[in-house]
């Protein structure tokens, strides 16, 4: 085949479509589909990907690939088909379906670089210029940048003695260590050995070492091992006895780490009725979506590593997602421990170059589990037996930028393919899951009690309304601190929990009222205590906290809200006596730290864990007796429909850490709306009921599941031009739907001004509208291609986040 079909990595809508290009004679046997190529796209070099061989083009002029980036393909067919549905369903570029299913170290970097014009000497440029150049004629861009020459740059190139080029790199280069081997047969080695002179003392060593050992060895171990130099053993290999070469190493995190080996332990009776659809659907290769529903400590991951075990007897792979807060070590102990070098691990705590590695012991078939967070759904595994969503309710399984996909229904479309099964497991699962399973959409399997028949913990809620009315203005309720200090005594583990997403710290004046905003955002800055700053968290806007009220000048201007700093010293206060460790995004910045931070933790050198959301969620310790939530209701008041069922899920989960093991457990919730029945039903642990109350208001309210939504936000930095294409867009919208869908808008967004840009929506509720896509698709094509007019829209299918 003569010609390729390229996706180029540039993402505008012009560009959203695959270009032809000749294949050079040298590499026709080479390229293949799925592989990354080097094409001239207008007068740069860029990458792109091979979708397809061809014999003909419909163009008679064709440019030329410059060159294969790989070697086999990165993407294999499978993968290839899935991005076409990626594009379709999230209405994504085509090159950010592709670049999604690879890890970060494969998307390309470009470098600009200024040369001299072929037959154009050094001595053309002026003298201040020349200096600059490196003898083979070439400058980096970005130094041109800094050292302020690009505009004599630009006279250069006007006269043809410069050009500008654009070279891509991988971000991330394979590591290569030094190797010696043997070069001639053993006996040879021990003759040559024999005939060494006496004083060839060191060499005689090192062949010596090679007749003992008669295999490769790295350099570095050599050397150490015999004593010997780096230049002691090149002289062998001068003398053609040893032989050198680089060979490719993994960079492994988990090298220095041993994990005892476990077996499958007995199942219990629930478990036991649980497996089996599942077994019969992996015996049978059946595509089947199982709702693993299983209260907290139930033994639902027993349940993932049998059916795992299965998959591997059969030959095939296995995908595990978890949410990326709970990929804790004890959750990666877990699969290790029962799969051992089988399984590799994806997270956003592994360098690029780790990440890279890991992704490719996948798709050379050296492991056949991989246990990540949501991206680890495109791994490229090419027999797949299974894939397990655990904690399938997270929202982190949703992607929020292009491609915003949700892992589920990649999971479920990857399946399809494979015909294997899904596990959607959670003891809170999503109300659209559990809709589903109730239709028999999905196959409910149900673990309703703890492992050895625990109880859950006793949950009680308390009113800090009613702890102000009686003078209490501490953090902590009466009987949160009772039971702190009871723990501390009886040498029981607490857990203290912070809710902090959508709880700002921020700065307001006691006297007047007046709150510190952004001047480009209409939101709160929020007040970064490390460096005494006030930050926007949508556009980066920085500044000092003022020291009098800016409205009224009153000094009462102070910071508000609750950060785990405060909470530790504020506990340090009461109970000086408490061993704490605290997790959060400050403590657990540095690699490793998460880590070490719980293993403290578990090694019982520490009393108190206080921490925000990461500590929600997968820990296993049976020393934790009392779980405390400090403010139960910092998340019910964001402008989203999910935000009740997010609360009782987030309640459920931190309750679900205590008593999980021999010793019962006990709960505090501290909340200023009592009476709000995610609250209320989160202190039973009553999910049935919870979800037939919040499907009555989804009902209502014409929400999802009972609804599907697609949001479409427009944004530009004049109100008008926002307001006027929003409106334009609304009306469209409506000629184009069905009746029995709503429509509504134009809406300032909750956030109605980011980055000193306006921002409208338009919200679309739907049952079956078979016509929505190519309206929607439409809408991307008419703005996106008109780049002039400032205007940005877009679409999420589908969306998590109404902001
Ligand atoms: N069949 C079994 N026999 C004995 N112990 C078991 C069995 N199955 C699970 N366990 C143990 O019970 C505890 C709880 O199980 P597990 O953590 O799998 O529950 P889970 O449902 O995943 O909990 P969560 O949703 O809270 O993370 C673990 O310590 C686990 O090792
Ligand atoms: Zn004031
Ligand atoms: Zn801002």
């Amino acid at each position: 085949m003569e010609i390729a079909s390229v996706i180029v990595d540039v993402p505008t809508k012009q560009t959203d479509r695959a270009f032809d290009y000749l294949i050079p004679d040298q590499w026709r046997e080479t390229i293949q589909p799925g592989m990354r190529v080097i094409v001239p796209f207008g007068p740069r070099n860029i990458q792109g990907f091979v979708v397809e061989l061809k014999k003909e083009s419909e163009l008679k002029q064709l440019r030329e690939i410059i060159e294969p980036m790989d070697l086999e393909p990165v993407l294999n067919k499978e993968l290839l088909a899935l991005g076409n549905w990626l594009m379709e369903t999230t209405l994504c570029f085509k090159i950010f379906a592709y670049q999604v299913m690879l890890p970060a170290a494969l998307k390309a970097k470009y470098e600009k670089m200024v040369k001299l014009a072929p037959g154009v000497g050094l001595d053309s440029l002026p003298s201040p210029l020349r200096a600059f150049f490196s003898k083979d004629g070439k400058l980096d861009w970005v130094d041109a940048l800094k050292n302020g020459i690009v505009s004599l740059l630009q006279k250069e190139t006007a006269k043809g003695h410069l050009e500008v080029n654009y070279i891509v790199k991988e971000k991330v280069k394979k590591k290569q260590r030094k190797y010696i081997r043997p070069h001639v047969p053993l006996a040879a080695l021990k003759e040559e050995m024999e005939r060494l002179p006496a004083n060839a003392e060191k060499q005689k060593q090192v062949l010596n070492y090679f007749v003992e050992h008669f295999t490769a060895v790295e350099l570095r171990l050599l050397v150490a091992e015999v004593n010997a130099t780096a230049s002691t053993v090149k002289a062998l290999v001068g003398k053609k006895l040893l032989a050198e070469e680089e060979m490719e190493v993994y960079r492994d995190p988990y090298e220095h780490r041993t994990f005892e080996r476990t077996k499958p332990l007995p199942l219990t009776k629930d478990q036991q009725i649980a497996i089996v659809p599942i077994l019969n659907a992996l015996e049978q290769n059946l595509h089947e979506v199982f709702l693993l529903y299983g209260v907290t400590g139930s033994g639902k991951t027993e349940i993932y590593l049998q059916s795992i075990q299965e998959v591997i007897e059969k030959g095939q792979e296995a995908i595990v997602l978890v949410p990326e807060i709970s990929l804790t070590p004890q959750m990666v102990n877990r699969f290790k421990g029962r799969f051992g070098d089988l399984v590799a691990v994806l997270h956003s705590g592994l360098s690029a170059g780790e990440k890279y590695d890991e992704w490719r012991k996948i798709q050379r078939k050296e492991v056949k589990v991989v246990v990540g967070a949501r991206s680890a759904i495109f791994a490229p595994f090419e027999n797949l037996g299974i894939i397990i969503i655990d904690e399938e309710h997270e929202t982190s399984y949703k992607q929020e930028e292009m491609p915003r996909y949700h892992a589920r229904d990649v999971a479920i479309e990857r399946a399809k393919t494979y015909s294997c099964p899904v596990i959607l497991g959670s003891a809170t699962p999503s109300l659209e899951s559990f809709a589903r399973a109730q239709k028999k959409v999905y196959h409910l399997l149900s673990l309703p009690s703890r492992m050895n028949n625990q109880p859950l913990p006793a949950v009680e809620i308390i009113d800090m309304r009613e702890e102000l009315r009686e003078g209490n203005r501490s953090m902590f309720s009466r009987k949160l601190f009772e039971m702190l200090k009871d723990r501390l005594e009886k040498q029981q583990q607490s857990v203290l929990f912070l809710n902090k997403r959508g709880h700002s710290s921020f700065v307001m004046c006691r006297d007047c009222g007046y709150v510190m905003n952004c001047p480009n955002c209409d939101i709160s800055l929020t007040y970064h205590r490390v460096n005494e700053q006030m930050k926007c968290h949508y556009c980066g806007y920085e500044s000092f906290v003022p020291k009098v009220c800016p409205e009224c000048s009153s000094e009462y201007i102070r910071y508000f809200g609750t950060g785990t700093q405060k909470v530790e010293d504020e506990l340090g206060k009461i109970l000086p006596e408490a061993r704490i460790i605290r997790m959060d995004v400050d403590t657990t910045g540095r690699k490793g730290s998460h880590e070490r931070l719980l293993r403290d933790f578990q090694d019982g050198k520490a009393d108190i864990l206080l921490g925000t959301q990461m500590i929600a969620k997968g820990l296993d310790f049976p020393n934790i007796t009392l779980v405390g939530v400090l403010s139960a209701d910092t998340m019910l008041h964001l402008p989203d429909f999910r935000a009740s069922e997010k609360t009782f899920q987030l309640l459920t989960q931190v309750s679900g850490r205590a008593g999980r093991h021999q010793l019962p457990g006990e709960v505090i919730i501290q909340t200023y709306t009592p009476e709000h029945y995610s609250v209320e039903l989160a202190g039973t642990q009553d999910y049935d009921l919870f979800y037939q109350q919040e499907m009555m208001i989804r009902k209502t309210h014409h929400y999802p599941p009972f609804y599907y939504l697609s949001l479409i936000t427009v944004s530009h930095d004049q109100l008008l031009a926002v307001v006027t294409a929003t409106e334009k867009i609304v009306n469209y919208v409506r000629l184009r739907l069905s009746d029995a869908a709503v429509i509504l808008g134009p809406a300032a967004s909750p956030i109605p001004r980011i980055n000193n840009r306006y921002r409208y929506q338009c919200l679309i509720k739907y049952k079956r509208e078979p016509n929505l896509t190519k309206t929607l698709k439409t809408i991307l094509d008419q703005y996106q291609k008109d780049t002039k007019s400032g205007l940005q829209v877009s679409i999420d299918v589908n969306p998590f986040i109404l902001m």
